[in-house]
C-alpha cells in the first residue's frame, strides 16, 4: 500500500478550456430556478415528486450552460472535466457538519442548483448502501476519520474512480463547493486517461487491458459480500478506452498487473490537476474518462471546515433497471 500521507504532486494549470463562469445574470437565472425548486415538493429531495420537478426545472438552467452540458455529455475533452463557477449558494450557509454521512434531505439553493445541473447530464442516481442512499451527500472532513480513504478523511485520498467496483457506477460526479477550505490546502485533483495513454509503455496498456485486477468495495457497502468479478484497468476502445481504477481498493492480482498499476499511479499522480474550488464551484467529472482524489488538509470541525455537495449521474435508466429498488432513483 502506497504511503496515504503524501500529497500527490500538482500541475498547475488553468483549464480553461474547459470551466464556464457563469455571469450576474445567469447566476440569478439558475437562483431563480433554485429558489422555486426549493419551495417544490416539501423540498424533500428524496421524495416523491422532488426529482420530477427538478427534471422539469433543469431545462430552464440558461441555454448557454445547458449547451455546454450538452457539449460535455457528447465528448468530455482532452481532461474529462467540466467546471462551473458562480453556481449560486445560499446566503444563510449553517456550520459546516462534523456527524458522519451526513446528507441533504431538504432542498437548499445550492443542492437544487447542482442537482438541476447534473439533471441535465443523465439521471441522478444514489446507493442505497452509501450515505443512506441520499441524492444529495455531502463532503466534509469527520472528526476521527481524518486517516480513512473516503471523503470524510484528510489525509490524501488516492486517485480514483468513483464507486470503481460497481457495475453500475456513476458516469458522471459533480462535486459542489459550497464552502471553500479555510486553510486553501484542500484541493480536488483529476486526471484523465486520455491524457495518461500517450505516456503508458505498450506493454503497459496491454496488460491494464487484461482481466488481472480486483476492485473491493468501500467499507461503506461491505453488505454486498465483498466479492467483484476480475476486470481490466482499461477498456473499450485502445486508442481512447476508460478507465476503472481506484488507487485505495483496486488490487493487482500478479506481479506484472502490480507494475502496470503502479505505472499509471505514477503518471496520473505526475499529470493531476489540482482544482480550487470556492463556494458556487461545481467540478463534473466523467467518471469513465477521468479519475480524482484530494490533496491532504487540517481540519479545524468547527463549523469553518470545507464542504461539498455530490450528486450522481447515470446515463442509461434501462440499464440500471435491474439495480434499482422498483425502477427509482436509489440502487442496490
Ligand atoms: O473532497 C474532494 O475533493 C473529493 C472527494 C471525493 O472523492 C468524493 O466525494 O467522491
Ligand atoms: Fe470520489
Amino acid at each position: 500500500m502506497t504511503d496515504t500521507t503524501s500529497s500527490p504532486p500538482l500541475v498547475e494549470s488553468a483549464l480553461v478550456e474547459s470551466t464556464v463562469s457563469l455571469t450576474g445574470a445567469q447566476h440569478d437565472q439558475v437562483r431563480a430556478v433554485a429558489d422555486e425548486l426549493a419551495r417544490t415538493a416539501g423540498g424533500l429531495i428524496d421524495g416523491p415528486g422532488w426529482l420530477t420537478a427538478a427534471r422539469a426545472a433543469s431545462q430552464r438552467l440558461p441555454r448557454e450552460l445547458r449547451q455546454e452540458l450538452r457539449e460535455f455529455r457528447h465528448d468530455a475533452g482532452p481532461d474529462g472535466l467540466l467546471l462551473i463557477r458562480n453556481l449560486p449558494v445560499e446566503d444563510d450557509l449553517p456550520s459546516t457538519p462534523v456527524r458522519p454521512g451526513s446528507v441533504r434531505r431538504t432542498a437548499t439553493v445550492a443542492s437544487s442548483a447542482v442537482t438541476a445541473v447534473m439533471l441535465q447530464l443523465g439521471e441522478v442516481i444514489a446507493f442505497r448502501s452509501e450515505k443512506s442512499g441520499a441524492l444529495v451527500q455531502d463532503v466534509v472532513p469527520v472528526p476521527g476519520h481524518e486517516k480513512q480513504q473516503s471523503n470524510a478523511g484528510s489525509v490524501a485520498l488516492h486517485m480514483h474512480t468513483e464507486n470503481a467496483f460497481h457495475p453500475n457506477r456513476p458516469h458522471y460526479v459533480g462535486l459542489m463547493c459550497v464552502r471553500a477550505d479555510p486553510t486553501g490546502d484542500a484541493r480536488l485533483c483529476t486526471s484523465s486517461v486520455r491524457r495518461a495513454l500517450p505516456l503508458l509503455t505498450s506493454e503497459a496498456r496491454r496488460v491494464l487491458s487484461e482481466d488481472r485486477f480486483m476492485t473491493e468495495p468501500p467499507p461503506s457497502f461491505g453488505d454486498l459480500g465483498g466479492v467483484t468479478p476480475v476486470h481490466p484497468v482499461l477498456r473499450g476502445d485502445p486508442a481512447d478506452p476508460d478507465v476503472t481504477v481506484d488507487f485505495a481498493a483496486t488490487h493487482p492480482l500478479d506481479d506484472g498487473a502490480r507494475r502496470a498499476m503502479e505505472e499509471l499511479r505514477e503518471i496520473f499522480e505526475r499529470i493531476a490537476h489540482p482544482h480550487d474550488l470556492g463556494a458556487g464551484d461545481l467540478a463534473v467529472v466523467d467518471n469513465r474518462l477521468t479519475v480524482h482524489g484530494r490533496t491532504s488538509f487540517t481540519p479545524r470541525f468547527d463549523g469553518t471546515d470545507r464542504w461539498l455537495h455530490r450528486v450522481y449521474a447515470a446515463l442509461d435508466r434501462r440499464r440500471i433497471r435491474p439495480d434499482s429498488e422498483g425502477g427509482g432513483a436509489v440502487l442496490r
